[in-house]
């Protein structure tokens, strides 16, 4: 340290110390003599061991020279502990911290040694239990040149010098009153007593009068005098405070409480400690501003442990930076990084660098690295293992080994988290099991958007099936109950179109929300609807593969629904990790900066996110899903046109041929029906971040619906069909493989099915079924080939009430039967899926028979006139299908 003092500095600092001792000397002296004038028996009573010791003189009035209550230094910061006039006993061998930097400043030199101003020492906090330590307390090293060093080591529990190979004394970890360490650091002992349990929370010491002892105990908050006895008690409170402050005095021995409840005190002891702790390091993120700085810098969270402090040169600040024990110098940055440990005692030593005005770690940062900032060892990143033994093993047992992690985290969360895990990864099973982990708190209520609400439903029906199906409540009318169901799901846009009341009953005490980027901006109505629902709720999972699209600013809802103490205002959120700009019109907060500390800060509290390629050998390299959707927007005509379908399909009593021709018909009232939830689907799907993805659909109304609609979005397509000339449809693969303004590829399921590979997409859209089940296996091998380095995921759109309701179970049938064979890399005969699609009714069951016999393999009927009566299904005139789009 001496090195960077200048003469001056290492003049004054000799000054001090001198000075210090006189003084030092002097209070000796008048202690003695005070000690002498309250203790006419001390000479006698100081052989007295402590086993006989009864009674304390309660001394009144004439005590020693003391003329403040101290107040001990974990219950106040080191500026307020050095502004106290203390007894000399207590008087502390080392700056505060403020002082430190005026050292480093060299404006004024107030003592030999820097002080860690945080006030806990790193060597009891490495371990806050304060139980087995294991660690031997380091002792006391009298340094023969300095009487100060040697009287007051024993004093100051919480210094910690700067440069440790200087330290005069490493200090005993201040929760371990092991009577011997105590003992060893006091060889002038001359004053025995002990603690004993006194009355419930209270204890009592048991000691021979000393003055000095007596002054503490008047200075202890919980006093009180038990006349009878001559026995001071105090409360368990404010045990460390004695006990800091009987150490403190050189010549007195207090042996700790003994058994459970001195370790229930440690406990207590250190958990206060904690706190105190950490409101010292959150003042600094006040006031921190300096209006004559010419330099100003920033500290920015680099890793779980460390902080790096981004500023210019200056040689001051190059001064404070190395006396930091954690310091690292990253050459190629040339940026300098420190341990949390290390922040308050280097902000300290900044703060006192007038020209120099350094922007703190932003408050939500010290919350959630708390336990960090005390030098304690950085608690493990091990999330513990849930018990879900109460929850379906239907789903427990099918969680892959990242989903059980999932769980584990959202537990570990008390259920209120933001599940960001890459698309296809199985956010759905997660978030029901989590939920389910808290079904005793339900009712629960699924916001989705509107294309999945029905495949939430299917899900909770296949994961939990210990749970009644009556009691799931898919709500699809604004005018509909939303309470009338244990499980409730909405659409987020019926959800802001629901009356207010209906809104505001009992809360949902557990919500899930899908997609809940949906929510990134407060101002929309989705938005507004949905927050007082999330303030209400006990437990929020929010789901999506892509929570913030293109802007830091979009996550703000979702940290705020999640974690609403962490910015419970926009612009402190927006300042840090916004680049906020003043305009004209206000502020802006569409720009980015600090993303790593937002990452880091983000995945500690509230986040979890695995990417396909974190987890990928424990994903099947094909993943299919179906997801149910509903015609319940369908115009009337469309309605009837449907219903008349199925029920000539039911009448019976035909020829073969005219019964293909019902079914054929019914096929294809299926694909009108359906445009619109397709639409929806893919619409959807964009705006969830899928930026490239195949669509197969069989009729051209639907492909030409499909494709119209993506034009006037301005969404960037190809189409290959049957009118797509040869030569063209390399290029339009091409086109789609490398063009990122390229998203969807509008294809159809018998022109597209072979030839071509798309797999810059990793997935496939059936709009429509198909009864082939081959073709469509051939179909979602256009992504799933060599060269694809992700798991591929495959949607089948299946509306109820259609002719998908048969088509379904059919394919899976035969895709199951392919697979058995070897010729599907997939298993999709998932029996709680199938049975979804297998009607009871048994007029509906032979209709069912009807398709399987009707398009079964060995069917005489030619595929291709099947093909050729479906295309020629038009209800509108063709359009230019050239795929020159
Ligand atoms: N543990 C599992 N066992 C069996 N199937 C699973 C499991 N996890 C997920 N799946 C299946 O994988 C498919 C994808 O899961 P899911 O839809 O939940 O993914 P996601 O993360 O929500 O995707 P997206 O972001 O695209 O909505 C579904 O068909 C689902 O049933």
């Amino acid at each position: 340290m001496s090195a960077q003092l200048t003469e001056e500095q290492q003049r004054k600092i000799e000054e001090n110390r001198r000075k210090a001792l006189e003084r030092r000397a002097q209070r000796l002296g008048q202690t003695t003599s005070t000690q002498q004038r309250h203790s006419p028996s001390s000479t006698s009573n100081s052989s007295i061991p402590v086993q006989n010791v009864t009674a304390i003189h309660h001394v009144t009035g004439t005590e020693a020279p003391r003329k403040k209550v101290f107040v001990p230094p974990f219950k106040k910061d080191p500026q307020s502990v050095s502004n106290q006039t203390q007894h000399p006993s207590h008087q502390k061998p080392f700056t505060s911290g403020n002082q430190t930097s005026q050292l480093i400043t060299g404006t004024s030199i107030k003592q030999t040694q820097l002080v860690d101003p945080l006030p806990f020492s790193n060597q009891h906090l490495n371990n806050p239990s304060g139980l087995s330590t294991g660690v031997k307390p380091v002792q006391a090293t009298p340094n023969p040149t300095s009487d100060a060093t040697a009287c007051t080591s024993s004093s100051s529990f919480y210094n910690r010098s700067i440069q440790p190979a200087q330290a005069a004394v490493a200090q005993l970890p201040s929760n371990t009153f092991t009577p011997k360490a105590a003992s060893a650091k006091k060889p002038c002992v001359s004053v025995r007593g002990k603690c004993v349990s006194h009355t419930e929370g209270r204890f009592r010491v048991e000691v021979r009068y000393h003055a000095q002892l007596i002054n503490v105990f008047k200075s202890i908050p919980s006093k009180n005098y038990d006349p009878s006895t001559k026995m001071w008690n105090f409360s368990h409170e404010d045990y460390r405070q004695l006990m800091e402050e009987a150490a403190g005095i050189p010549s007195v021995y207090l042996k700790p409480l003994e058994g459970k409840e001195a370790l229930d005190l440690t406990a207590a002891v250190s958990r206060a400690r904690d706190s105190v702790t950490l409101s010292a390091v959150l003042k600094l993120c006040k006031g921190w501003q300096k209006p004559g700085a010419v330099l100003q810098g920033q500290c920015v969270l680099v890793s779980r442990t460390k902080f790096e402090v981004d500023v210019g040169y200056h040689v001051d600040v190059i001064t404070a930076f190395k006396q930091m024990p954690t310091k690292n110098y990253d050459m190629k940055t040339r940026k300098w990084s420190f341990s949390l440990e290390d922040y308050k005692m280097l902000m300290d030593l900044l703060g006192g660098i007038a020209a120099v005005e350094v922007e703190p770690l932003p408050r939500a940062v010290i919350l959630a690295f708390s336990a960090r900032f005390d030098g304690r060892e950085a608690s493990s990143s091990d999330v513990p293992e849930a018990d879900l033994s109460a929850i379906d093993s239907t789903i427990t047992l099918s969680l892959m080994p990242f989903q059980r992690e999932g769980v584990n985290f959202a537990v570990s969360k008390q259920g209120r988290l933001l599940l960001a895990d890459d698309m296809g990864l199985g956010k759905t099973v997660q978030a029901i099991c989590i939920a389910a982990y808290y079904r005793k708190e339900w009712p629960l209520l699924v916001v989705a958007p509107s294309s999945v609400r029905f495949t939430w439903a299917e899900a909770f029906r296949r994961w939990l099936p210990s749970l009644n199906p009556d009691s799931i409540n898919v709500v699809v009318k604004a005018k509909d109950e939303l309470r009338s169901g244990l499980v409730s799901i909405i659409s987020y846009d019926l959800l802001s179109r629901m009356e207010k009341q209906q809104q505001g009953g009992n809360p949902f005490n557990v919500l899930i929300m899908d997609e809940s980027h949906f929510l990134k901006n407060m101002k929309t109505a989705r938005c507004k609807a949905a927050l007082p629902l999330l303030k209400a709720a006990k437990r929020v999972i929010l789901l999506s593969g892509t929570p913030a699209m293109s802007r830091p600013s979009e996550l703000y809802t979702q940290i705020l629904a999640v974690r609403p103490t962490l910015f419970p205002r926009m612009h402190e959120f927006g300042v840090r990790y916004c680049d906020a700009r003043q305009g004209t019109w206000g502020w802006d907060y569409s720009g980015s900066s600090n993303l790593g500390e937002l990452r880091l800060l983000l995945e500690e509290c509230l986040m979890l996110r695995r990417l396909k390629s974190d987890v990928l050998s424990q994903l099947p390299a094909k993943q299919r899903k179906v997801v149910t959707v509903t015609i319940d927007g369908i115009n009337t005509r469309t309605k009837a046109a449907l219903s008349a379908a199925a029920q000539e399909l039911a009448r019976g009593h035909r020829s073969k041929m005219e019964e293909k021709e019902a079914l054929l018909v019914f096929y294809n009232h299926t694909a009108e029906a359906k445009l619109q939830s397709i639409m929806e689907y893919i619409t959807d799907m964009l705006e969830c971040g899928r930026e490239k993805f195949l669509v197969f659909a069989h009729h051209k109304l639907v492909l030409d619906h499909i494709t119209t609609d993506l034009r006037k979005k301005n969404i960037g397509l190809i189409r290959i069909d049957g009118s797509t000339p040869s030569a063209e449809r390399q290029q339009l693969c091409e086109k789609f493989q490398f063009s990122t303004n390229t998203c969807v590829a509008v294809l159809s399921i018998t022109a597209a099915n072979m030839g071509i590979t798309l797999h810059s997409a990793d997935l496939v859209i059936f709009a429509e079924l198909f009864w082939n089940p081959g073709i469509l296996i051939q179909a979602e091998d256009r992504v799933h080939r060599i060269g694809q380095t992700s798991n591929v995921n495959i949607h089948y759109l299946v509306a109820k009430g259609t002719a998908d309701d048969y088509l379904w179970p059919m394919i899976q049938s035969k895709m199951n039967v392919l697979e058995q064979v070897g010729l599907s890399e997939s298993n999709l005969s998932d029996n709680a899926v199938n049975s979804n699609f297998h009607s009871k009714d048994s007029k509906q069951r032979s209709i069912m028979e009807m398709f399987q016999s009707s398009f079964s393999a060995d069917d005489d009927m030619d595929e291709a006139v099947l093909m050729a009566a479906a295309n020629d299904w038009e209800d509108f005139p063709p359009e230019d299908t050239s795929g020159q789009h």
